[in-house]
């Protein structure tokens, strides 16, 4: 077991905005956190990166809580909004700074970049632009790539599918779909062609709570369109 999550909740005023019981991740799990506006999605990742702190209850990362250790962060690369770029720098120094933390060299970086030339459709690297000129959609696959650059064991993206064009959209699934078989991914998203496609496990929470958890099966896509459209 690679993550495990313990009676987490997080109360904001008198509105619990999470309140999950008891879920374990096993490494290389593919998992989609589907669920409406509001249902406490960001929020939950947020307390998987210790950057909000719970109510109640852990994250266990490799059994080590993620507040009290900082071990996790070796292995565990994130991008849930733009908050998470540097918006002075160019996406190249981006990629550099965010390699330079994980031992990659310039040449490392740049080499890496390569793999990505379809996925940035030509738009990123060589622009001379600063990151906050970029669009939102642009923005996010600096960020996906960064994470991605890490080589993560655990990959968390928060909506990575949202603000992205229909053809970055499929690039992306056939990236993550590559994805070295011991990588442990959480996607959000509302997108429930992508994310069953993309993910072998789907926890539906609502208000919170987990009110499905389940591997995905060639009827998944169907039943989770049957409860969205309830
Ligand atoms: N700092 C905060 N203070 C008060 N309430 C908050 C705060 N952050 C989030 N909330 C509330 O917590 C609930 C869950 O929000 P969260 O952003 O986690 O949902 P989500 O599932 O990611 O939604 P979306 O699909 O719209 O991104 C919402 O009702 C939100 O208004």
């Amino acid at each position: 077991m690679i993550l495990e999550v313990k009676n987490l909740k997080k109360v904001y005023g008198d509105k619990t905005v999470v309140n999950i019981e008891h879920v374990q991740i096993q490494p290389g799990e593919t998992i989609g956190l589907v669920g409406n506006n509001g249902a406490g999605k960001t929020t939950f990742f947020r307390m998987l990166l210790d950057l909000i702190r719970p109510t109640e209850g852990e994250v266990l990362s490799k059994g080590e809580n993620v507040m009290q250790s900082d071990n996790w962060k070796n292995y565990t690369a994130s991008f849930l909004d733009e908050g998470f770029l540097i918006d002075y720098l160019t996406p190249e120094e981006y990629f550099i700074f965010i390699g330079s933390l994980h031992n990659l060299s310039v040449a490392d970086v740049s080499s890496y970049l390569t793999q990505y030339n379809e996925f940035f459709n030509g738009e990123i690297l060589n622009s001379g632009k600063y990151i906050r000129d970029f669009s939102k959609g642009n923005q996010n696959k600096v960020g996906i790539a960064a994470a991605l650059m890490q080589k993560p064991e655990i990959l968390i993206l928060d909506e990575p599918f949202a603000n992205l064009d229909p053809t970055t959209q499929i690039r992306l699934k056939k990236l993550l779909k590559e994805h070295p078989g011991n990588m442990t991914t959480f996607i959000s998203s509302h997108d429930l062609n992508h994310v069953t496609d993309v993910c072998n496990r789907i926890i539906l929470v609502e208000k919170g709570i987990v009110i499905k958890d389940f591997k995905t099966d060639e009827n998944t896509l169907k039943e989770l369109e049957s409860y969205f459209s309830a």
